[in-house]
């Protein structure tokens, strides 16, 4: 894969959506506590109503016209049968959830009841239709409660059960990790010359939050012919994305370009203007008319790889999932004033590790050189900082909050 045309950092993110716009993501089915972080693909339609029957909203008594009321029993919630209707003048009594027998007009919580010894007679103040939950009152059967695209959150997950649903469809992009480099060990304190992985434990986080799942990790030695054989196993696998850590650069022992060339991948991004970062890449495999697996290239200092996969590979697979970008969260401020010493790179664009304060101010942490994540473990966005920047106010790309 030839080029060196490297790109502004807003038209590499925007070329990773239109990429993934370009390979949506194929439906499935998934359980409900798995679709979370997903983006729903379709509309989320109530099977049931809810309240699926009229219910007690209190514990207390049933009861139908004026009182005092006969008790005429006990329900209580998943007791099965059907109760029998009240005639005006009795009452039942209920637990909260039970099903009302059909004649309720209220249910009289117990703290304003008065029995009597044999608690055979109840009396007190009812305010028609209070302290029900009638049927369908919240949401009516049919009814459409969320629109195709909705990130679904642990909330969703609880509604749509409520709504009578066991799986959701969902648009979740699959991801196949390749860690690339001779040095790189997986486990453990790394002996001399080794360096522990750090970028594969952020990406299954990263990618979820993306709308994506990681489907499996894979090491590379650092040489051609490994490289291409790995990159032809995962393409096999029928992942929507490899995501390639390392070997991005243009070094001896950096062979990522020259697989893909080999494969015939296009390339779409392949280098761009920014601090960290600069040596990522995207690109795919497959006929421009329908392409895919799509291949993101994440340099191997693990801070710029961060940069790199809110650069490329989150946008892509949101887009992909027919959701909406994490890292530009439409509920969190797009931009704030930085207060500390922040100076702007002279050619390409700085991302600065920042921590957002009572929502007003970024302020950058430090320790955000491009080998380390000291400062991205304690930020909360990176500020986009362009060369021309004058202080003041800087864009925010929002980090995963955990
Ligand atoms: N002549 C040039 N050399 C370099 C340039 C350049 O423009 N011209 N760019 C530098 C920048 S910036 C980066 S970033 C790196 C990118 O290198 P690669 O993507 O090829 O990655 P490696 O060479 O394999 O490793 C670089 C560095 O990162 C460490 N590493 C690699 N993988 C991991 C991992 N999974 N976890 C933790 N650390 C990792 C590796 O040990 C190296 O120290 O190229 C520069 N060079
Ligand atoms: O991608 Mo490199 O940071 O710019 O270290």
């Amino acid at each position: 894969m030839a080029g060196d045309a490297v790109v502004p950092w807003t038209a590499a993110r925007a070329a990773a959506q239109n990429l993934g716009v370009r390979c949506p993501a194929a439906v499935r089915l998934v359980a409900l506590d798995d679709a979370v972080g997903a983006a729903l693909a379709a509309d989320l339609v109530a099977l049931v109503g809810t309240p699926a029957y009229d219910a007690a909203a209190m514990d207390g008594y049933a009861v139908a016209g004026r009182g005092p009321w006969v008790v005429r029993g006990r329900l209580l919630a998943g007791s099965g049968e059907p109760p029998p209707d009240l005639r005006p003048g009795e009452a039942v009594e209920i637990a909260t959830g039970a099903p009302v027998p059909g004649g309720t007009e209220a249910v009289l919580p117990y703290e304003s009841a008065v029995c009597d010894d044999a608690a055979t007679r109840v009396r007190g103040e009812i305010e028609p239709g209070r302290h029900v939950r009638w049927a369908g009152e919240d949401t009516r059967p049919g009814a459409s409660v969320l629109a195709e695209g909705a990130v679904i959150t642990p909330a969703t997950a609880g509604l749509a059960a409520s709504l009578g649903h066991d799986r959701l469809p969902v648009r979740r992009p699959t991801v196949d990790v390749l860690v690339s480099g001779d040095e790189i060990t997986a486990a453990g304190i790394p002996a001399h010359g080794r360096v522990r992985d750090a970028i594969g434990p952020v990406l299954p986080g990263l990618v979820r939050w993306a709308g994506g799942e990681v489907v499996g990790v894979g090491r590379v030695a650092d040489t051609f012919g490994d490289m291409l054989a790995a990159l032809r196993s995962s393409a096999d696998t029928k992942a929507d994305v490899i995501a390639v850590c390392g070997a991005s650069s243009k070094g001896p022992a950096d062979h990522l370009r020259d697989a893909l060339g080999t494969l015939g991948a296009t390339p779409v991004v392949d280098g761009v203007a920014c601090r960290p970062g600069h040596p990522q890449l995207l690109a795919h495999l497959g006929e421009p008319s329908s392409p895919g697996p799509v291949v993101v290239g994440l340099p191997g200092n693990p801070n710029a790889a961060l940069v790199a996969a809110l650069t490329l590979l989150a946008p892509l697979l949101a887009a992909a999932a027919g959701r909406p970008d994490p890292g530009s969260d439409s509920a969190l401020p797009a931009a704030l004033p930085v207060e500390g010493e922040v100076r702007p790179h002279h050619r390409d664009t700085r991302l600065v590790a920042v921590r957002v304060e009572s929502g007003r101010v970024a302020r950058p942490v430090g320790h955000d050189r491009p080998g380390s994540l000291r400062g991205a473990a304690m930020a909360d966005a990176f500020a986009v900082i362009p060369p021309d920047w004058r202080g003041s106010s800087a864009r925010l790309v929002w980090l995963p909050a955990g």
